[in-house]
């Protein structure tokens, strides 16, 4: 707790160098036990920097002045590519990050490395099998390494520098992941790949059920989540003992290229996974010349649906997510849920998959002045906190242009928000607009597929549909659920069953929440995320969604006998 305080009160004072949160960090820790001694501390502060040993960038000096020169690893070596890319920092557009724009001349050591893993992979149930130990040992060094207050700052600093969200937000991501690598220390990684074995027909025949792993496989990752979703999925692919090309949207991949190299300081062999980075085009050749057996891609619909034709249904896809919230008749803890509502639609400025689309709202709710809550949550977020900030992938043109059209649907409304923001140096390549929420009522909603399209459009932004629905047209909430495309986290927030098990009863979404706490973000490790409704869906995080995306199954039947004496050749049949 004293050390989030810290966290936190560092962050106001703003970037001030990593020895210093090391040690006002470590200090504070402290500060309820009995007084350390100053040679303690230099003590302590030694180990927290051995900590940091295997970082090879600093997050808080990353600038103009100080741009760090990123690399790809392949077959075990870290390599820089002929040309790289310049990133702007997203806060004052300052070129701070060169990145690795690899070529198509410059695929040819990636593919090989795939090409040389077998299908059976790196290790299965029946080969290698002490290569799962080996994981089980590596995420019990690297949990351990990753709460350490300096590592856990570092990548917390680190998300935010490229992709700017609030402090608890980034350490948010952290935790998660560093709670994914406790539960798969020790033995975890081989519980994994357990089998089941199903008495034969005769003496000598066994079935066994086993996860058998792809052997090459791919990881396209997005710039959203910078570390859990890239870790996790990367982490579970080589724990089923496949080896893992990984590609992160460059704008944010120097988190992963860090976080490899934690990896390895903590006993992952280098061969083990490559690490690319390119743009689209030159990964979706390599992934045509290397061919893996399976590609895992979280990001946007157009580019899965392409991966899809592409990679002939070789895909695991976790794509848009146009969010559902029906708050039901039952109301109660307004502000509770105003918050949560808050949360949901604007945190990380929109920009997660799960964020809040729509938010159908029962008239009851709607009676009791809610939109005015959510206005004034709304207007606590600020840049200076990073509580609203930059937006990634979509400029503030693209949302002004799309609430315009919005609004042009009868008695559709802006309940707040709708300006870009301004005293800032976000680039204009960046979009930066203000929490904004805009009122279409649900029968036009409804109306018509241009006006349905127009309003089930997933804003990657810090931006929500508000609409509201009578008691008796609860069909047609289901109905503007059933009519989306992609199902991934919902909520239902109420806590009357017989509600609950309606709406439940007749919907998809794989990630939902219900109950009157229920919410659509910040899913942690322990609750399967993904979609549903799509057998290409992914999951991430449980080891269910391990096992579904990162092996197969495979049944081996002995037959071994004995044959009995008595047995003679049958008639053919
Ligand atoms: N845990 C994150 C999503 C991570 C995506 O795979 C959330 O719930 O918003």
């Amino acid at each position: 707790m004293q050390r989030c305080v810290v966290k936190a009160a560092l962050w106001h004072c703003n970037l001030r160098s990593r020895s210093v949160v090391a040690k006002a960090s470590s200090r504070c820790l402290h500060t309820s036990s009995a007084h350390l001694s100053d040679s303690a501390l230099l003590t302590e502060d030694r180990a927290s920097n051995a900590s940091l040993s295997f970082a090879s960038c600093d997050a808080e000096k990353l600038s103009g002045e100080q741009q760090y020169q990123m690399h790809n690893l392949v077959q075990g070596k870290w390599q820089q590519t002929s040309k790289s890319i310049e990133l702007l920092d997203p806060l004052n557009g300052e070129k701070f990050i060169s990145v690795p724009d690899t070529s198509l001349e410059e695929i040819l050591p990636f593919v090989q490395s795939l090409r040389a893993c077998p299908k059976s992979g790196l290790h299965n149930p029946l080969k290698n099998p002490e290569r799962y130990l080996l994981y089980g040992e590596v995420m019990a060094k690297a949990a351990h390494l990753l709460k350490q207050p300096q590592v856990e700052t570092f990548f917390a600093r680190l998300i935010q520098r490229v992709s700017p969200k609030s402090f608890a937000q980034a350490v948010g991501e952290v935790v998660v992941t560093q709670k994914f690598l406790e539960n798969f220390s020790g033995d975890q990684v081989r519980f994994l790949a357990r089998s089941f074995a199903v008495p034969g027909n005769h003496p000598g025949q066994l079935s066994t059920g086993m996860r058998w792993p792809y052997g090459p496989v791919a990881i396209i990752t997005p710039f959203n989540f910078p570390l859990e979703i890239p870790a996790l999925q990367v982490l579970g692919a080589l724990f089923m003992g496949n080896k893992p090309i990984l590609k992160v949207d460059s704008k944010v991949s120097i988190v992963m290229e860090q976080f490899v190299r934690l990896l390895h300081e903590c006993g992952m062999p280098l061969t083990d996974m490559d690490f690319i980075n390119s743009d689209g085009p030159v990964m979706n050749k390599l992934l045509l010349e290397a061919e893996p057996k399976t590609t895992l891609f979280t990001g946007s619909s157009k580019v899965a649906e392409k991966l899809a034709v592409d990679l002939k249904g070789r895909v695991k896809l976790e794509d848009a997510g146009f969010d559902w919230k029906i708050l039901g008749p039952d109301v109660q803890h307004e502000d509770y849920v105003a918050w949560v509502c808050d949360q949901d639609a604007y945190a990380c400025s929109g920009q997660k998959c799960s964020a809040q689309s729509i938010l159908f709202m029962h008239e009851n709710w709607a009676k009791q002045n809610f939109v005015e809550k959510l206005k004034n949550l709304a207007a606590r977020r600020k840049l200076d906190d990073l509580t609203i900030g930059p937006v990634l992938t979509v400029t503030t043109e693209l949302v002004l242009d799309h609430i315009e059209n919005l609004l042009a649907i009868p008695c559709a409304r802006l309940e707040f928000g709708g300006k870009p923001l301004t005293n800032h140096n976000i680039p204009d390549v960046y979009g930066a607009l203000e929490p904004t929420a805009v009122f279409v009522p649900l029968k036009e909603i409804l109306r018509n597929e241009e006006n349905f399209a127009l309003a089930t459009t997933e804003i990657f932004g810090p931006f929500q549909l508000l609409t509201e629905y009578k008691h008796e047209d609860l069909p047609l909430v289901l109905e503007a659920c059933e009519r989306m495309h992609a199902h991934l986290t919902a909520a239902v927030v109420s806590n009357d069953v017989l509600f609950l098990q309606e709406v439940l009863s007749n919907t998809v979404n794989g990630t939902t929440y219900a109950g009157i706490r229920a919410r659509t973000t910040g899913a942690p490790q322990n609750h399967w995320f993904g979609p549903a409704g799509d057998p290409r869906g992914a999951g991430i995080g449980t080891p269910e969604a391990i096992k579904l995306v990162w092996s197969c199954h495979r049944e081996i039947i002995q037959d071994v006998g004995p044959i009995p004496d008595s047995w003679k050749t049958p008639h053919c049949t």
